[in-house]
Protein backbone atom coordinates (compact mmCIF):
# COMPACT_ATOMS: atom_id res chain seq x y z
CA UNK A 1 0.00 0.00 0.00
CA UNK A 2 1.34 3.68 -0.61
CA UNK A 3 2.00 5.83 2.00
CA UNK A 4 0.50 9.03 1.66
CA UNK A 5 3.32 11.99 2.21
CA UNK A 6 2.01 14.89 4.44
CA UNK A 7 3.17 17.79 2.34
CA UNK A 8 2.26 18.28 -1.30
CA UNK A 9 4.49 20.25 -3.58
CA UNK A 10 3.94 23.89 -4.43
CA UNK A 11 1.73 24.22 -0.79
CA UNK A 12 2.36 26.37 1.68
CA UNK A 13 3.23 25.26 5.10
CA UNK A 14 4.51 27.14 8.66
CA UNK A 15 6.89 25.16 10.27
CA UNK A 16 9.04 25.41 13.02
CA UNK A 17 12.87 24.77 12.25
CA UNK A 18 14.95 22.61 14.58
CA UNK A 19 18.28 22.28 12.55
CA UNK A 20 20.30 22.99 9.96
CA UNK A 21 21.93 20.01 7.40
CA UNK A 22 25.09 18.89 6.51
CA UNK A 23 24.26 21.32 3.41
CA UNK A 24 23.12 23.95 5.08
CA UNK A 25 19.27 23.78 4.66
CA UNK A 26 17.09 24.17 7.48
CA UNK A 27 15.35 21.27 8.48
CA UNK A 28 11.62 21.08 10.02
CA UNK A 29 8.98 18.17 10.18
CA UNK A 30 5.91 17.53 9.59
CA UNK A 31 4.38 14.51 11.44
CA UNK A 32 7.82 13.53 11.28
CA UNK A 33 8.35 13.82 7.59
CA UNK A 34 11.89 15.98 7.13
CA UNK A 35 11.76 19.23 4.78
CA UNK A 36 15.06 20.89 3.73
CA UNK A 37 14.54 24.25 3.36
CA UNK A 38 16.60 26.77 1.49
CA UNK A 39 16.95 30.55 4.14
CA UNK A 40 15.69 29.16 7.09
CA UNK A 41 17.78 28.86 10.38
CA UNK A 42 17.39 26.50 14.01
CA UNK A 43 15.12 27.99 16.33
CA UNK A 44 12.87 29.99 13.04
CA UNK A 45 9.52 29.75 12.37
CA UNK A 46 8.92 30.74 8.69
CA UNK A 47 6.26 30.31 6.06
CA UNK A 48 7.78 28.03 3.41
CA UNK A 49 7.13 26.49 0.02
CA UNK A 50 7.57 22.91 -1.02
CA UNK A 51 9.09 22.51 -4.24
CA UNK A 52 9.95 19.25 -4.02
CA UNK A 53 8.64 15.87 -2.65
CA UNK A 54 10.56 12.51 -2.36
CA UNK A 55 9.48 9.56 -0.97
CA UNK A 56 11.26 10.30 2.34
CA UNK A 57 11.45 13.76 2.50
CA UNK A 58 10.79 17.16 0.50
CA UNK A 59 12.58 20.45 -0.59
CA UNK A 60 11.29 23.81 0.67
CA UNK A 61 12.36 27.54 0.52
CA UNK A 62 11.24 29.94 3.20
CA UNK A 63 9.00 32.53 1.96
CA UNK A 64 8.73 34.42 4.89
CA UNK A 65 10.57 34.13 8.78
CA UNK A 66 8.01 34.84 10.96
CA UNK A 67 10.62 34.16 13.73
CA UNK A 68 14.20 35.29 13.66
CA UNK A 69 16.85 33.49 14.45
CA UNK A 70 19.54 35.29 16.88
CA UNK A 71 22.04 34.02 14.39
CA UNK A 72 20.98 35.45 11.30
CA UNK A 73 22.47 38.36 9.61
CA UNK A 74 21.42 40.41 6.49
CA UNK A 75 23.58 39.09 3.53
CA UNK A 76 25.80 41.61 2.21
CA UNK A 77 25.03 41.42 -1.46
CA UNK A 78 22.13 40.05 -3.35
CA UNK A 79 23.82 38.89 -7.04
CA UNK A 80 25.50 35.68 -5.72
CA UNK A 81 22.90 34.94 -2.57
CA UNK A 82 21.11 33.28 -5.75
CA UNK A 83 24.11 30.90 -6.36
CA UNK A 84 26.01 28.29 -3.96
CA UNK A 85 28.62 29.78 -3.54
CA UNK A 86 28.40 31.36 -0.08
CA UNK A 87 25.60 29.19 1.62
CA UNK A 88 25.89 30.46 5.05
CA UNK A 89 26.10 33.73 4.74
CA UNK A 90 22.71 34.47 6.75
CA UNK A 91 24.18 33.03 9.87
CA UNK A 92 26.61 35.23 12.15
CA UNK A 93 30.02 33.58 11.53
CA UNK A 94 30.31 32.35 15.49
CA UNK A 95 27.52 30.09 14.59
CA UNK A 96 28.96 28.67 11.57
CA UNK A 97 31.89 27.82 13.66
CA UNK A 98 29.86 25.89 15.76
CA UNK A 99 27.34 24.31 13.19
CA UNK A 100 31.15 22.78 11.84
CA UNK A 101 32.22 21.52 15.12
CA UNK A 102 28.56 20.02 15.41
CA UNK A 103 29.08 18.74 11.83
CA UNK A 104 32.08 16.68 13.41
CA UNK A 105 30.18 15.39 16.42
CA UNK A 106 27.47 14.46 14.94
CA UNK A 107 29.49 12.11 11.73
CA UNK A 108 31.11 10.55 14.70
CA UNK A 109 27.95 9.99 16.78
CA UNK A 110 26.63 8.18 13.54
CA UNK A 111 29.81 5.58 13.65
CA UNK A 112 29.32 5.24 17.39
CA UNK A 113 32.29 7.26 18.16
CA UNK A 114 32.62 8.78 21.32
CA UNK A 115 34.88 11.64 20.26
CA UNK A 116 35.34 15.30 21.55
CA UNK A 117 35.31 18.13 19.31
CA UNK A 118 37.24 21.28 19.63
CA UNK A 119 35.60 24.88 18.76
CA UNK A 120 36.56 25.28 15.12
CA UNK A 121 39.51 27.48 14.68
CA UNK A 122 37.86 30.78 12.68
CA UNK A 123 39.27 34.00 10.79
CA UNK A 124 39.08 36.86 12.17
CA UNK A 125 38.02 38.50 8.55
CA UNK A 126 36.01 35.60 7.01
CA UNK A 127 35.58 36.45 3.66
CA UNK A 128 38.15 37.46 0.95
CA UNK A 129 40.28 34.90 1.24
CA UNK A 130 39.99 32.43 -1.73
CA UNK A 131 43.43 32.09 -3.82
CA UNK A 132 41.82 30.69 -6.68
CA UNK A 133 38.87 31.74 -8.86
CA UNK A 134 37.34 29.20 -11.19
CA UNK A 135 35.10 31.39 -13.15
CA UNK A 136 32.74 30.27 -15.76
CA UNK A 137 31.97 32.48 -19.28
CA UNK A 138 28.87 32.14 -21.05
CA UNK A 139 26.68 34.43 -23.41
CA UNK A 140 24.02 36.29 -21.49
CA UNK A 141 21.09 38.19 -23.92
CA UNK A 142 23.72 38.29 -26.77
CA UNK A 143 26.83 39.48 -24.13
CA UNK A 144 29.92 37.73 -22.96
CA UNK A 145 29.59 37.22 -19.26
CA UNK A 146 31.26 35.76 -16.49
CA UNK A 147 29.67 35.03 -12.80
CA UNK A 148 28.67 31.89 -11.33
CA UNK A 149 25.74 28.96 -11.93
CA UNK A 150 22.74 29.60 -10.26
CA UNK A 151 21.49 27.17 -7.22
CA UNK A 152 20.52 23.82 -8.78
CA UNK A 153 21.40 24.65 -12.16
CA UNK A 154 24.06 26.09 -14.70
CA UNK A 155 22.62 29.24 -15.87
CA UNK A 156 24.96 31.98 -15.23
CA UNK A 157 24.27 34.66 -12.80
CA UNK A 158 26.98 37.83 -13.88
CA UNK A 159 28.84 38.59 -10.40
CA UNK A 160 31.62 41.00 -9.89
CA UNK A 161 32.06 40.45 -6.44
CA UNK A 162 32.63 37.30 -5.53
CA UNK A 163 32.56 38.04 -2.00
CA UNK A 164 35.18 34.98 -0.64
CA UNK A 165 37.58 35.38 -2.95
CA UNK A 166 41.10 37.96 -3.06
CA UNK A 167 39.33 40.96 -4.25
CA UNK A 168 42.75 41.74 -6.75
CA UNK A 169 41.61 37.93 -8.33
CA UNK A 170 38.09 39.73 -8.79
CA UNK A 171 39.38 42.31 -10.38
CA UNK A 172 41.64 40.37 -12.72
CA UNK A 173 38.76 38.16 -13.73
CA UNK A 174 36.55 41.66 -14.55
CA UNK A 175 39.75 42.52 -16.53
CA UNK A 176 39.94 39.29 -18.20
CA UNK A 177 35.76 39.65 -19.34
CA UNK A 178 36.23 42.41 -20.85
CA UNK A 179 39.43 41.18 -22.75
CA UNK A 180 37.96 38.49 -23.85
CA UNK A 181 34.41 40.96 -25.01
CA UNK A 182 37.10 42.98 -27.03
CA UNK A 183 38.32 40.45 -29.05
CA UNK A 184 34.96 38.75 -29.75
CA UNK A 185 35.75 35.51 -28.16
CA UNK A 186 33.00 32.99 -28.30
CA UNK A 187 31.78 32.30 -24.79
CA UNK A 188 31.07 28.05 -24.81
CA UNK A 189 28.01 26.86 -24.94
CA UNK A 190 26.75 23.74 -22.93
CA UNK A 191 23.98 22.72 -25.26
CA UNK A 192 25.29 23.02 -28.60
CA UNK A 193 29.51 22.09 -27.32
CA UNK A 194 29.89 25.33 -29.52
CA UNK A 195 32.21 28.00 -28.34
CA UNK A 196 35.88 28.79 -27.19
CA UNK A 197 36.63 30.01 -24.32
CA UNK A 198 34.43 27.67 -20.95
CA UNK A 199 36.36 29.10 -18.30
CA UNK A 200 38.92 31.47 -16.30
CA UNK A 201 41.08 30.08 -13.56
CA UNK A 202 43.13 32.94 -11.29
CA UNK A 203 45.46 31.88 -8.93
CA UNK A 204 47.07 34.65 -6.64
CA UNK A 205 50.01 34.05 -4.15
CA UNK A 206 48.84 35.37 -0.93
CA UNK A 207 52.68 36.44 -0.18
CA UNK A 208 54.41 36.69 -3.62
CA UNK A 209 51.35 38.22 -5.12
CA UNK A 210 52.03 36.37 -8.14
CA UNK A 211 48.93 35.66 -10.28
CA UNK A 212 48.15 33.03 -13.00
CA UNK A 213 45.39 33.32 -15.31
CA UNK A 214 44.74 30.18 -17.28
CA UNK A 215 42.24 30.61 -20.11
CA UNK A 216 40.25 27.26 -20.32
CA UNK A 217 38.96 26.32 -24.32
CA UNK A 218 36.55 23.75 -25.72
CA UNK A 219 39.53 24.52 -28.92
CA UNK A 220 43.05 24.14 -29.55
CA UNK A 221 42.94 27.27 -31.53
CA UNK A 222 42.24 30.32 -29.12
CA UNK A 223 41.85 33.32 -32.02
CA UNK A 224 43.41 36.84 -31.13
CA UNK A 225 45.83 34.74 -28.93
CA UNK A 226 48.75 37.19 -29.20
CA UNK A 227 46.69 40.43 -28.52
CA UNK A 228 44.74 38.63 -25.66
CA UNK A 229 48.04 38.12 -23.84
CA UNK A 230 49.38 41.28 -24.63
CA UNK A 231 46.46 42.79 -23.00
CA UNK A 232 46.42 40.99 -20.16
CA UNK A 233 49.78 41.48 -19.68
CA UNK A 234 49.32 45.17 -19.93
CA UNK A 235 46.24 45.48 -17.30
CA UNK A 236 47.41 42.88 -15.04
CA UNK A 237 51.19 43.79 -13.99
CA UNK A 238 51.06 40.96 -11.15
CA UNK A 239 50.77 38.34 -14.06
CA UNK A 240 53.14 36.14 -13.85
CA UNK A 241 51.75 32.96 -16.36
CA UNK A 242 49.15 32.99 -18.61
CA UNK A 243 48.32 29.27 -19.98
CA UNK A 244 45.42 28.00 -22.16
CA UNK A 245 44.33 24.82 -20.58
CA UNK A 246 42.46 22.63 -23.13
CA UNK A 247 39.33 20.77 -22.01
CA UNK A 248 37.19 19.31 -25.43
CA UNK A 249 34.81 17.11 -23.49
CA UNK A 250 31.33 17.51 -23.17
CA UNK A 251 32.06 17.16 -19.26
CA UNK A 252 31.60 19.04 -16.02
CA UNK A 253 35.28 18.34 -15.29
CA UNK A 254 36.60 22.21 -15.44
CA UNK A 255 40.27 21.46 -16.46
CA UNK A 256 41.29 19.43 -19.41
CA UNK A 257 44.31 17.64 -19.46
CA UNK A 258 46.57 19.80 -22.20
CA UNK A 259 48.37 23.08 -21.11
CA UNK A 260 49.98 25.77 -22.99
CA UNK A 261 52.15 28.23 -21.75
CA UNK A 262 50.99 31.24 -23.54
CA UNK A 263 53.56 33.76 -21.96
CA UNK A 264 55.60 33.52 -18.51
CA UNK A 265 56.11 30.96 -16.73
CA UNK A 266 53.95 27.21 -16.64
CA UNK A 267 53.36 27.77 -12.89
CA UNK A 268 53.66 30.47 -10.07
CA UNK A 269 55.20 30.79 -6.96
CA UNK A 270 53.36 31.41 -3.23
CA UNK A 271 55.18 31.07 0.21
CA UNK A 272 53.65 28.90 2.79
CA UNK A 273 55.52 28.13 6.83
CA UNK A 274 57.97 30.12 5.33
CA UNK A 275 59.11 27.93 2.49
CA UNK A 276 58.54 28.72 -1.33
CA UNK A 277 56.04 26.84 -3.55
CA UNK A 278 55.93 26.79 -7.30
CA UNK A 279 52.31 25.69 -8.01
CA UNK A 280 51.26 24.61 -11.32
CA UNK A 281 47.65 25.20 -12.95
CA UNK A 282 46.67 20.75 -12.24
CA UNK A 283 48.08 21.13 -8.97
CA UNK A 284 46.02 21.24 -5.40
CA UNK A 285 46.94 23.94 -3.56
CA UNK A 286 44.86 25.06 -0.07
CA UNK A 287 42.59 28.10 -1.13
CA UNK A 288 42.89 29.78 2.18
CA UNK A 289 46.35 30.29 3.36
CA UNK A 290 45.91 32.32 6.20
CA UNK A 291 44.08 29.34 7.74
CA UNK A 292 46.03 26.48 5.74
CA UNK A 293 49.12 27.75 8.17
CA UNK A 294 46.97 27.45 11.28
CA UNK A 295 45.90 24.04 9.65
CA UNK A 296 49.72 22.60 9.02
CA UNK A 297 51.39 24.27 12.53
CA UNK A 298 48.91 21.58 14.14
CA UNK A 299 49.26 19.22 12.50
CA UNK A 300 52.82 19.21 12.74
CA UNK A 301 52.18 19.85 16.17
CA UNK A 302 50.69 17.31 16.75
CA UNK A 303 52.61 14.66 15.18
CA UNK A 304 55.34 15.17 18.13
CA UNK A 305 58.41 14.49 15.42
CA UNK A 306 61.64 13.44 16.54
CA UNK A 307 64.26 14.44 14.45
CA UNK A 308 65.51 10.16 13.71
CA UNK A 309 61.57 9.80 12.62
CA UNK A 310 60.37 8.47 9.22
CA UNK A 311 57.16 10.00 7.96
CA UNK A 312 54.88 9.41 5.19
CA UNK A 313 52.38 11.84 3.31
CA UNK A 314 49.93 10.50 1.97
CA UNK A 315 48.12 12.47 -0.78
CA UNK A 316 50.71 14.97 -0.43
CA UNK A 317 50.48 17.70 -3.90
CA UNK A 318 53.00 19.47 -4.76
CA UNK A 319 54.40 18.87 -1.15
CA UNK A 320 53.21 21.65 1.35
CA UNK A 321 52.97 18.90 4.08
CA UNK A 322 55.93 17.18 3.26
CA UNK A 323 58.31 19.81 3.24
CA UNK A 324 57.42 21.69 6.42
CA UNK A 325 57.82 18.33 8.19
CA UNK A 326 61.05 17.59 6.63
CA UNK A 327 62.77 20.20 8.42
CA UNK A 328 62.34 18.37 11.65
CA UNK A 329 62.84 14.60 10.85
CA UNK A 330 65.03 12.33 9.08
CA UNK A 331 63.20 10.98 6.28
CA UNK A 332 59.96 12.11 4.44
CA UNK A 333 58.01 9.87 2.04
CA UNK A 334 55.44 11.52 -0.19
CA UNK A 335 52.72 10.42 -2.80
CA UNK A 336 50.32 11.69 -5.12
CA UNK A 337 47.87 10.48 -8.27
CA UNK A 338 48.86 13.87 -10.04
CA UNK A 339 52.03 13.90 -11.96
CA UNK A 340 52.45 17.64 -12.42
CA UNK A 341 52.25 17.93 -8.48
CA UNK A 342 54.58 15.70 -7.78
CA UNK A 343 57.15 17.52 -10.61
CA UNK A 344 56.28 20.72 -8.08
CA UNK A 345 56.97 18.46 -5.07
CA UNK A 346 60.45 17.62 -6.27
CA UNK A 347 61.21 21.52 -7.56
CA UNK A 348 59.84 22.56 -4.24
CA UNK A 349 62.44 20.54 -2.63
CA UNK A 350 65.03 21.90 -4.31
CA UNK A 351 64.40 25.30 -4.37
CA UNK A 352 64.19 25.03 0.03
CA UNK A 353 67.32 23.23 -0.29
CA UNK A 354 65.59 19.91 1.57
CA UNK A 355 67.19 16.74 0.27
CA UNK A 356 65.77 14.05 2.87
CA UNK A 357 62.29 14.01 0.96
CA UNK A 358 61.36 11.11 -1.68
CA UNK A 359 58.09 12.05 -3.82
CA UNK A 360 56.25 9.51 -6.19
CA UNK A 361 53.51 9.55 -8.11
CA UNK A 362 50.89 7.01 -7.60
CA UNK A 363 47.87 6.37 -5.74
CA UNK A 364 47.97 6.13 -2.19
CA UNK A 365 46.69 3.24 -1.78
CA UNK A 366 48.68 1.44 -4.04
CA UNK A 367 52.27 2.95 -2.89
CA UNK A 368 51.63 2.49 1.13
CA UNK A 369 50.99 -1.37 -0.09
CA UNK A 370 54.22 -0.88 -2.09
CA UNK A 371 55.92 0.83 1.17
CA UNK A 372 54.67 -1.84 3.12
CA UNK A 373 56.21 -5.28 1.32
CA UNK A 374 58.86 -3.35 0.67
CA UNK A 375 59.78 -3.22 5.25
CA UNK A 376 59.23 0.40 5.11
CA UNK A 377 58.25 1.43 8.95
CA UNK A 378 57.46 4.79 9.75
CA UNK A 379 57.24 6.29 13.10
CA UNK A 380 54.28 8.70 11.74
CA UNK A 381 51.92 8.76 8.93
CA UNK A 382 49.90 11.98 7.63
CA UNK A 383 46.97 11.68 5.41
CA UNK A 384 45.10 14.73 3.57
CA UNK A 385 42.49 12.86 1.35
CA UNK A 386 40.24 14.83 -0.80
CA UNK A 387 36.62 14.40 0.52
CA UNK A 388 36.20 10.42 -0.37
CA UNK A 389 38.63 9.43 1.86
CA UNK A 390 40.61 6.65 2.81
CA UNK A 391 40.57 3.54 0.86
CA UNK A 392 39.92 0.44 3.16
CA UNK A 393 42.86 -0.90 1.63
CA UNK A 394 45.45 2.00 2.30
CA UNK A 395 44.06 1.43 5.92
CA UNK A 396 45.34 -1.96 6.04
CA UNK A 397 48.41 -0.91 4.88
CA UNK A 398 48.74 2.37 7.72
CA UNK A 399 47.59 -0.99 9.91
CA UNK A 400 50.05 -3.54 8.78
CA UNK A 401 52.98 -0.62 9.06
CA UNK A 402 51.34 -0.07 12.41
CA UNK A 403 52.84 3.28 12.81
CA UNK A 404 52.75 5.13 16.71
CA UNK A 405 50.31 8.17 15.44
CA UNK A 406 48.14 8.62 12.27
CA UNK A 407 47.62 12.59 11.52
CA UNK A 408 44.35 12.41 9.28
CA UNK A 409 43.67 16.37 8.01
CA UNK A 410 40.16 15.80 6.56
CA UNK A 411 38.03 17.98 4.36
CA UNK A 412 34.78 15.82 4.58
CA UNK A 413 33.96 14.82 8.35
CA UNK A 414 31.49 12.33 7.38
CA UNK A 415 34.36 9.97 5.39
CA UNK A 416 37.19 10.85 8.20
CA UNK A 417 34.03 9.12 10.89
CA UNK A 418 33.48 6.26 9.03
CA UNK A 419 37.82 5.58 8.17
CA UNK A 420 38.28 6.30 12.04
CA UNK A 421 35.45 4.22 12.49
CA UNK A 422 38.03 1.85 11.05
CA UNK A 423 41.04 2.51 11.95
CA UNK A 424 39.39 1.54 15.68
CA UNK A 425 38.81 -1.81 14.37
CA UNK A 426 42.42 -2.24 13.96
CA UNK A 427 43.65 -0.82 17.09
CA UNK A 428 43.62 2.96 16.22
CA UNK A 429 41.97 5.43 18.74
CA UNK A 430 40.96 9.04 18.93
CA UNK A 431 42.89 10.37 22.67
CA UNK A 432 42.31 13.75 22.20
CA UNK A 433 39.94 16.44 20.85
CA UNK A 434 39.29 16.57 17.03
CA UNK A 435 40.08 19.99 15.59
CA UNK A 436 38.04 22.10 12.88
CA UNK A 437 40.02 24.50 11.57
CA UNK A 438 37.71 26.99 8.97
CA UNK A 439 38.98 26.63 6.13
CA UNK A 440 35.94 28.22 4.20
CA UNK A 441 34.07 30.82 5.48
CA UNK A 442 30.39 31.22 4.49
CA UNK A 443 30.35 27.88 3.23
CA UNK A 444 29.44 24.37 4.47
CA UNK A 445 33.13 22.66 4.23
CA UNK A 446 34.37 21.43 7.34
CA UNK A 447 38.11 20.70 7.73
CA UNK A 448 39.47 19.39 10.55
CA UNK A 449 43.14 17.22 12.07
CA UNK A 450 42.64 14.30 14.20
CA UNK A 451 45.30 12.15 15.69
CA UNK A 452 44.93 8.39 15.63
CA UNK A 453 47.46 6.74 18.16
CA UNK A 454 47.87 3.26 18.31
CA UNK A 455 46.70 1.48 21.30
CA UNK A 456 50.00 0.12 23.22
CA UNK A 457 53.87 -0.56 21.96
C1 LIG B 1 43.14 17.61 -0.09
S1 LIG B 1 44.43 17.55 -1.28
C2 LIG B 1 45.83 17.66 -0.22
C3 LIG B 1 47.13 18.06 -0.87
C4 LIG B 1 48.23 18.52 0.07
N1 LIG B 1 48.37 17.68 1.23
C5 LIG B 1 48.02 19.97 0.47
O1 LIG B 1 47.61 20.24 1.60
O2 LIG B 1 48.27 20.83 -0.37
C6 LIG B 1 44.32 15.91 -1.80
C7 LIG B 1 45.34 15.50 -2.83
O3 LIG B 1 45.18 14.11 -3.07
C8 LIG B 1 45.41 13.86 -4.45
N2 LIG B 1 44.78 12.54 -4.71
C9 LIG B 1 43.50 12.25 -5.00
N3 LIG B 1 43.33 10.91 -5.06
C10 LIG B 1 44.52 10.34 -4.79
C11 LIG B 1 44.97 9.00 -4.66
N4 LIG B 1 44.16 7.95 -4.85
N5 LIG B 1 46.27 8.79 -4.37
C12 LIG B 1 47.12 9.83 -4.17
N6 LIG B 1 46.74 11.11 -4.26
C13 LIG B 1 45.46 11.36 -4.56
C14 LIG B 1 44.84 15.06 -5.14
O4 LIG B 1 45.39 15.23 -6.43
C15 LIG B 1 45.23 16.19 -4.17
O5 LIG B 1 46.48 16.72 -4.50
Amino acid sequence: MKTQVPVQKNQKYDVEVTDLSYQGLGVAKIDDFPIFVENALPTELATILVTKVKKNFAFGKALKIIRQSQDRVKPIDGAYTQTGIAPLQHLAYPAQLTFKQHQIQTDFAKMKLDVEVAPTIGMETPYHYRNKAQIPVRMLNGRLQTGFYRKHSHDLVPIEDFYIQDPEIDKAVVIVRDILRKFQITPYDEQTHRGVIRNIMVRRGHYSHEMMVVLITKSKKLPSQSDLVSEIVEQLPEVKSIVQNINPKATNALMGEKNKVLWGKGSITDQLMGLTFEISPNSFYQVNPIQTEKLYQLAIQKAQLNKDDTVIDAYCGIGTISLSLAKVVKKVYGVEIVPEAIEDAKRNAKLNNITNCRFMVGKAEEQLAKWQKEGLKPDVIVVDPPRKGLAESLIRSVAEMSPQRLIYVSCNPATLARDAKLFSEHGYQINQPIQPVDQFPQTVHVESVTVLERIGK
